[in-house]
């Protein structure tokens, strides 16, 4: 098909994982000329930051990535960055009273307490699991060249045999990504998801994770004791939550998660020297639609996007805008003029979390009884009605540490704590025998999740884009990758007219036999 000339000036709002990996794909599809500009009212990174404990970082926001995560993958890759292994040590579950699971360096002990408590639902849940990711990220059980399938519980049972992980297995096809390496957009997160996972996809953004469980027949002590915990450590909330970010946040507990060395945000500033975009630190208060004329000579219909750098009020005009910041006066507070995009609810609200990193001497007698040196566990999340102060603390390494954190002489460690509100020097005190330091960060870190979700347009104006709308369906680095590589599609589609490459139904058809 037939190019228009490239746009002159691109802008993009917000410079975390969304917006830098924005440029880079953008810098791709429209060439070297393009001049884009990247706004930062904070540091680059945006919800991927680190904190310093005694000279060492941490990660503080976005912290740990999954094997089948291959945006993120590819861009360590391309930027010459190394990942490092995020999981590791053991984990317990507290209930208020007492440890309800404890796990054990021995793999078959774990399967014996799972199955004695709660039967073969843990198996089943993964199982759930994977059937979600394997349509969202991959082409399903195909071998290629085979033309056979392999159902979920050969494999899974496979893997668990022989002690494999699923990104083992010899069948992934990717399958958003494979969708974007053949340049297809789409105009909005639902037909995104459609197109992913069909109908299945979008109820599962209707109904909450409690909901569809209990309909699989998962029984309410797994749902609160295993299921429950792992919401409240990843997303802050319990099984209320739409099932999809549901089942994002119990891929976590897959094996092979990773982090980049040296912190997340790296991956981020990264991007940005990559794309040779401009960095301008400035906060962009206002996008207003004007028509101006080129050097062409001809009227344009442009975006002005006006912006401070301490007290001083600049302007300048853009045939392009991406929005790569959640959309609130709490969070980015921009005001659209001359025109009203098609956004319902500007105040969608963010859950408050907040970050603790705490170098101590856990008081392990809170959990249990046993001895403090024969604690073991790395890492405790609690139920709902734990009645704690926290949702979760665990160890944690520096992010130069390529594995778990050496055994400590003295007992202490760096713990990292989630919890709700801001932790007083008292709770501090109650989870730790004597501590030598402890910093802290708020976040708005996440959308609070209420199905049915509506999730936000992608395209708020003629030549203006929103990423963070992918985050009502769920939140994750992945996820605002994934938002901006399509938005640099479907900016580039749009501008050149390609309408053939934007919401194709049948894509998972044809792009099977193209192979
Ligand atoms: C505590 C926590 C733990 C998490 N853990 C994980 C995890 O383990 N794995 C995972 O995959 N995800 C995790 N996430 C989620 C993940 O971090 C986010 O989904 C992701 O980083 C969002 O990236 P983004 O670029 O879309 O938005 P952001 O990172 O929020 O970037 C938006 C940027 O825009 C800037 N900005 C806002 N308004 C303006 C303005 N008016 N002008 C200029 N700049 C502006 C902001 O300063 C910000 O830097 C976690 C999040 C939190 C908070
Ligand atoms: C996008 C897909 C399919 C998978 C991403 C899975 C993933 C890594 C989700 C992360 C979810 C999240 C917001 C976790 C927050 S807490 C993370 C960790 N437990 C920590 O201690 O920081």
């Amino acid at each position: 098909a037939e190019l228009r000339a490239p746009p002159d000036k691109i802008a993009i709002i917000g410079a975390g994982i969304g917006g830098t990996s924005a440029a880079y794909y953008l810098r791709q599809k429209f060439g070297k000329d393009v001049k884009i500009d990247l706004f930062e009212r904070e540091e680059v990174g945006g919800r991927l930051a680190t904190m310093m404990v005694q000279g060492q970082e941490y990660e503080a926001g976005g912290s740990v990535i999954h094997p089948l995560n291959l945006h993120m993958k590819r861009f360590v890759k391309d930027l010459g960055l190394s990942a490092v292994q995020a999981s590791g040590g053991l984990l317990g579950i507290y209930n208020g009273e007492t440890l309800v699971f404890e796990e054990s360096n021995w793999f078959i002990i774990n399967v014996i307490k799972l199955v004695w408590r709660y039967g073969f639902q843990s198996l089943r849940m993964h199982m759930w699991v994977e059937d979600v990711l394997d349509k969202f990220m991959s082409f399903r059980y195909w071998r290629p060249g085979s033309h056979h399938y392999t159902p979920a519980w050969v494999t899974e049972q496979d893997s668990i045999l022989r002690g494999k992980t699923k990104q083992n297995k010899t069948c992934h096809m990717t399958r958003i990504y494979r969708y974007q390496s053949h340049d297809y957009a789409f105009s909005s997160v639902e037909k995104l998801l459609h197109a992913l996972g069909g109908d299945d996809f979008l109820g599962m953004l209707n109904r909450t994770l409690l909901e569809t469980l209990q309909k699989a027949g998962f029984s309410e002590k797994f749902l609160n004791e295993m299921i429950a915990p792992v919401m409240r450590v990843n997303y802050g909330q319990s099984t209320d939550i739409n099932a999809f970010v549901g089942a994002v946040s119990l891929s976590c507990s897959d094996s092979g998660l990773w982090a980049v060395e040296g912190g997340n945000k790296l991956v981020c500033s990264g991007l940005l020297q990559a794309s040779k975009s401009n960095l301008i630190s400035g906060s962009v208060m206002y996008i207003e639609e004007k028509t101006k004329t080129k050097y062409t000579g001809n009227p344009t219909k442009m975006y002005e996007v006006v912006y401070q750098i301490g007290t001083e009020t600049r302007s300048d005009f853009y045939d392009i805008v991406l929005v790569a910041t959640p959309l609130n006066r709490k969070m980015s507070n921009i005001t659209f003029l001359n025109f009203d995009p098609p956004i319902e609810e500007f105040h969608q609200y963010y859950q408050h979390i907040v970050t603790t990193l705490v170098k101590g001497e856990l008081n392990t007698s809170i959990f249990s009884s046993r001895p403090i040196d024969k604690f073991g566990l790395n890492t405790v999340l609690t139920t709902d009605n734990s009645d704690l102060f926290i949702n979760s603390i665990g160890i944690v390494p520096s992010v130069r540490e390529k594995e778990d954190p050496e055994p400590s002489t003295d007992g202490t460690y760096v713990w990292k704590i989630f919890s709700q509100e801001t932790l007083t020097k008292a709770q501090i005190l109650k989870l730790f025998l004597s501590y030598d330091y402890a910093v802290k960060k708020p976040w708005l870190a996440y959308p609070h999740y209420k199905p049915p979700e509506k999730c936000p347009s992608i395209i708020l104006h003629d030549r203006l884009y929103y990423l963070n709308g992918i985050e009502c369906a769920a939140s994750a680095m992945e996820m605002s990758a994934i938002a901006a590589h399509n938005a640099a599609l479907l900016a580039y589609h749009r501008w050149n007219g390609h309408t053939d490459m934007i919401d194709q139904d049948g894509l998972y058809e044809k792009l099977k036999t193209e192979l």
